[in-house]
């Protein structure tokens, strides 16, 4: 099954790697690896269904002291300070730093984990614009998004992305290299964009739009374009994938750095999740960020979720490091089944 906010999607009819199967008929649910693994599943039937209320002990996430890091404190701020140094030789403006968090599973049935039972926690916990989830065991997906940031989102030849780039806790926090920081991006995304979109029908219809998401705040812009004739989900995928946001600018130097760096596949992480409708020609695909997903590859499943920064030549290690941490704090409380008794009040007021 799969659920983006309202919609739930059941009946699975076909799963396929090519998304060239996005642009034939069908309602498609898309998992896209930032490695580049890409699984489409198609859906016999889509109904409107709000995220039901979380049923008490259905899922049992991990403690807090459970966690373990791809990258350390101390390992993060030194890869900062690398970056730091590619971008004094000219190498590359931004590069967004991610490290990915584990945690053992405990199941009370193996394989029983369920993914939707942690997106009714998150739903509550943590509501997000591109809120997904997709549960597909015997295919290697099983994701639960509360994403604040869209990746693509098509109606018709119309298509639009929206980078975030410059996170706070408050307004007050957002800086001047923040908005410089989301600036490069849009101007990537747009790159990205004008490659497959007809000559001088890319927009910047909104730039360093504040807004505010719980127990943070986000720089969000938006670029849009028309599809080119002859460009589908292939070529459209082709030029902008993994997002601009995820890994910086210029994009190819900033994925060299980051495989330099990183210690942990990202997985869907920095990925793409999402739907396709292809028979209304409409799309939302979320960037994988604030996201958990369940790794079933090792002799134990782990539940895994990544947190990062774009790290520019303004960048504070150790403010980037928190900033990793702020991302991440809320999501790992809802996920340990913490978050209602002692955060919700909290946080929630730091927000409104
Ligand atoms: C990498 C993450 O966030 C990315 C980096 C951001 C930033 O540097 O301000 C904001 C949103 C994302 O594009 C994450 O949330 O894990």
């Amino acid at each position: 099954m799969a659920r983006f906010g309202g919609l739930v999607a059941s009946g699975l009819q076909d799963v396929t790697h090519d998304p060239s199967a996005l642009d034939s008929s069908g309602f498609w649910a898309v998992c896209a690896d930032f490695e580049g693994r890409t699984v489409c599943a198609r859906f016999s039937s889509v109904r409107r269904e709000e995220v039901p209320a979380p049923v008490p002990g259905a899922w049992r996430g991990p403690a807090a002291g459970e966690w373990a890091t791809s990258l350390d404190r101390d390992a993060y701020t030194a890869g900062v300070r690398r970056i730091r140094e590619h971008i004094a030789v000219g190498e590359v403006y931004q590069a967004n730093l991610c490290r990915v968090l584990s945690a053992p599973l405990s199941e009370a049935e193996p394989g029983r984990a369920d993914v939707d039972a942690l997106t009714a926690l998150l739903a509550r916990g943590n509501p997000a614009p591109y809120a997904g989830t997709i549960r597909l065991p015997d295919h290697g997906v099983e994701v639960a998004t509360a994403s604040p940031e869209l990746f693509l989102r098509r109606d018709g030849r119309t298509v639009e992305s929206g980078p975030i780039k410059g996170t706070g806790r408050t307004e007050g926090d957002l800086l001047e290299k923040d908005h410089a920081e989301n600036v490069m991006i849009v101007d990537l995304v747009r790159n990205d964009l004008g490659r497959v979109c007809a000559t001088g029908s890319v927009t910047v219809p909104d730039l360093c739009v504040v807004e505010k998401h719980p127990g943070l705040v986000h720089l969000v812009s938006t670029v849009r374009g028309e599809l080119a004739e002859g460009a589908g989900w292939p070529e459209l995928l082709t030029a902008a994938f993994p997002p601009g946001s995820v890994t910086g600018a210029p994009k190819s130097s900033a994925l060299r750095i980051i495989e330099e760096l990183e210690r942990a596949p990202r997985g869907p992480y920095c990925g793409a999740v999402g739907w396709v409708d292809a028979d209304r020609g409409t799309a939302s695909l979320a960037v994988g960020i604030r996201t958990f997903w369940i790794d079933r590859t090792g002799p134990a499943p782990l539940l895994r979720f990544g947190t990062g920064a774009g790290i520019t030549w303004g960048s504070d290690p150790e403010r980037e490091w928190d900033e990793t941490e702020l991302k991440a704090s809320r999501l790992l409380a809802v996920a340990s089944g913490t978050f209602e008794q002692t955060g919700f009040e909290q946080t929630g007021r730091t927000v409104s």
